[in-house]
């Protein structure tokens, strides 16, 4: 299986952050989304992967090619979305888009045709004048039409309205229907991770939280309902999360539900009554509240 990229050890600090223990791989044409509050390191696990930041301990491995020794080779392969790129104000869309096709051999005209009628962007206007939400696009359209095998996205949808969030997953929905395509983006929503991802990490205060396969991860949390007393020390069970009363009923969040919890809850007096699925929302902030660490 080759890799989209591969980060051993990875360690980056700043005067007040750090970066930590970040050992993640993404298989190529898997989508990976990557979870997050303000200031959890997302942003800067992303520039590690461009090359745009070195690393202080660790390796860093893109496409097969050995970042900061190969970064020029790397980068041809690289689509990455952010925020803080630069885009000229005084210049046309038609004016980015030549200037990327003239950088990038694998520019293709006909999808960014495509992507310009979807958006609804006009080619001629300056980028001055482009609302937020047109901004974002215009990036995205520069950033897709190069067709990239490895598409790095700073969070992507926020600050977006309604229908240009829909809009924009919708794209990228299109986009990763390429199974040759891989895909690290950023955000803070869980929904619309929940949507496009194959694969969630959860980074808390620069450490991994969490990395499993979606479907999987949802699988093995469960909200318990219980009746009865909160038996002392449930919270250090490895499986479990969080344990909370409220009058006779106790609400557990499981981690890693299996089919002996519920008999193992009665040994210690609790009667189960109901268990439920969680959201993937409500997974996060549990996982981060417990302070787990994968
Ligand atoms: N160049 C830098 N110099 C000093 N500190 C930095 C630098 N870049 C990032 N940081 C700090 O690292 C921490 C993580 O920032 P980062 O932008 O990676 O988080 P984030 O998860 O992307 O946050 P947000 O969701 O708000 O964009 C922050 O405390 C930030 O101030």
């Amino acid at each position: 299986m080759s890799l989209a990229f591969s980060l051993s050890g990875i360690a980056k600090r700043y005067p007040h952050f750090a970066l930590q223990d970040i050992t993640l791989d993404l298989p190529e044409g898997q989508v990976m989304g990557l979870v997050g509050v303000n200031g959890a390191g997302k942003t800067t696990l992303l520039r590690l992967l461009t090359g745009l930041a070195a690393t202080d301990a660790g390796e860093v491995t893109v496409l097969g090619h050995r970042l900061p020794e190969h970064q020029v080779a790397a980068k041809r392969d690289i689509g990455f979305a952010s925020e803080e790129m630069r885009l000229y104000r005084g210049q046309t869309l038609r004016w980015h888009m030549d200037l990327v096709r003239a950088i990038y051999p694998g520019w293709d005209e006909a999808y960014a045709a495509e992507l310009i009628k979807r958006f609804e962007l006009r080619t001629e206007q300056t980028l001055g004048g482009f609302s937020h939400g047109q901004r974002v696009k215009a990036l995205l359209l520069l950033c897709l039409a190069r067709r990239p095998r490895l598409l790095l996205l700073d969070e992507p949808t926020t600050g977006l309205d309604p229908v240009a969030r829909v809009e924009v997953l919708e794209a990228l929905a299109d986009v990763l229907r390429d199974e040759s395509r891989s895909v690290l983006f950023s955000s803070h929503n869980t929904h619309d991770v929940e949507q496009l991802a194959d694969t969630i990490t959860f980074l808390h205060k620069g450490r991994l939280v969490a990395s499993a396969d979606k479907l999987e991860f949802i699988e093995s949390w469960r909200r318990v309902v219980c009746q009865g007393v909160l038996p002392p020390g449930l919270e250090t069970w490895p499986e479990i999360a969080s344990a909370r009363a409220n009058g006779s009923l106790v609400e557990i969040k499981a981690r890693t539900w299996n089919d002996d919890l519920p008999a193992r809850l009665a040994a210690s007096g609790l009667q189960v009554q109901r268990t439920d699925p969680m959201a993937l929302e409500d997974i996060f902030i549990t996982a981060v509240r417990s302070g787990a660490v994968a």
